[in-house]
């Protein structure tokens, strides 16, 4: 049995429900993100863990103990803010010894395990300085400290890298991955950034409307995605409606009886003049290019093929009005059946 599980949860605000029976299982040591568009229900499904809402029915359980009906603070769980929630007239070994004095650590312990989490954090020296003279990666790093300075059973991130700027994003999110690593906590962190969660997590839930659609590792969530909407969500959105029984044999899906919804990426296409044969098996599609972007790395097309719009990628910019043939090899085709 996994550490964390939620078995069959339902739970919402007073008589809206927003989650559907919701099973998950996290393994101890491991970092699982919750990965979803906004409102999909990612910060109830935190709030309900942690006790903050109560669960309508289903089960919590950490450790074999069940704490679906126990008030927040007993439950053992921290999260870490998207807003680092420090206390801002303390200093930084204040903030993060604060749990610890609230749980009556002694205080030469207290002392210890606030300066070992400063040089798992990168702060040494800063022990003394007020968090309100920090930076941002600063604080969000006082504030994982003092998340972890109890030992909680299970580690709650709730988008905590969207108030940093963007390179500091990158580096923080490997800090918190490193100290995962090393120092094995349990973890879920809420993100709807999708490559936050690639970079991060051992697996990923991909949340829609109240229900988990798929729970996987990041590969598979990626190469494999079990629904449309998680292969739109994690990037193949170019999609096409085909009756199966116009597709390649390589790529059609059984029944054929089925009307068949394909999603690819912009970045798995290749863009070759009109009349080029392609051997390996795959999707040949004939349009004409309407638009392309810069992107620095390459240029994003926007070719026309029949009345729709699909968008290919390419290191060369393909000028506008030629026709070209787009070749998308068949793994790289996300194809699901739709019933008619
Ligand atoms: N306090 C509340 N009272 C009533 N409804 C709420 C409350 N908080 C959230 N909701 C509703 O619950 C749904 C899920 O919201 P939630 O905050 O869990 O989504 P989320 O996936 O975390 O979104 P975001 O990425 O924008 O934070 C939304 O429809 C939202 O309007």
């Amino acid at each position: 049995m996994s550490y964390l599980q939620i078995s069959q949860l339902t739970s919402g605000y007073g008589r809206q429900i927003i989650l559907r029976d919701i099973d998950l299982s996290v393994n101890k040591g491991e970092m699982l993100a919750l990965l979803g568009p906004s409102g999909c229900g990612k910060t109830t499904l935190l709030n309900t863990l942690c006790g903050f809402i109560p669960a309508l029915s289903g089960e919590i359980s950490v450790g074999g103990r069940n704490i679906t009906l126990l008030p927040a603070e007993q439950r053992n769980i921290t999260m870490v803010f998207q807003s680092y929630a420090l206390w801002p007239h303390l200093t930084v070994a204040q903030n993060i010894g604060f749990g610890l004095k609230v749980r009556k650590v002694g205080k030469s312990e207290s002392q210890r395990r606030i300066m070992d989490l400063l040089a798992m954090v990168n702060l040494e020296g800063m022990a003394d300085k007020n968090v309100a003279a920090l930076s941002g990666g600063q604080r969000q790093r006082v504030a994982l400290a003092r998340a972890l300075a109890i030992e909680p059973d299970v580690l709650v991130l709730d988008e905590p890298l969207s108030n940093l700027d963007a390179k500091v994003r990158l580096s923080v999110r490997h800090e918190i991955k490193t100290l995962q690593e090393k120092l094995g906590f349990t973890s879920l962190i809420v993100t709807h950034d999708q490559e936050e969660a690639l970079v991060m997590a051992d697996r990923i839930a991909v949340m829609n409307q109240g229900t988990i659609e798929q729970l996987d590792t990041p590969e598979n969530v990626y190469q494999h995605p079990a629904t449309a909407f998680v292969a739109d969500f994690m990037g193949a959105d170019n999609r096409l409606v085909w009756l199966s029984d116009q597709l390649p044999d390589c790529v059609r899906p059984q029944p054929e009886s089925w009307e068949s919804e394909i999603y690819f990426r912009s970045t798995d296409v290749t863009i070759t003049s009109e009349h080029t044969d392609h051997t390996c098996p795959g999707l040949c599609l004939h349009g004409v290019v309407e638009q392309s972007a810069f992107l620095g790395h390459n240029y994003r097309h926007g070719v026309r093929v029949n009345n729709q719009m699909l968008f290919a990628d390419a290191p060369n910019c393909w000028a506008q009005q030629t026709p070209v043939t787009l070749h998308i090899p068949a793994p790289s085709l996300h194809i699901f059946a739709r019933a008619m």
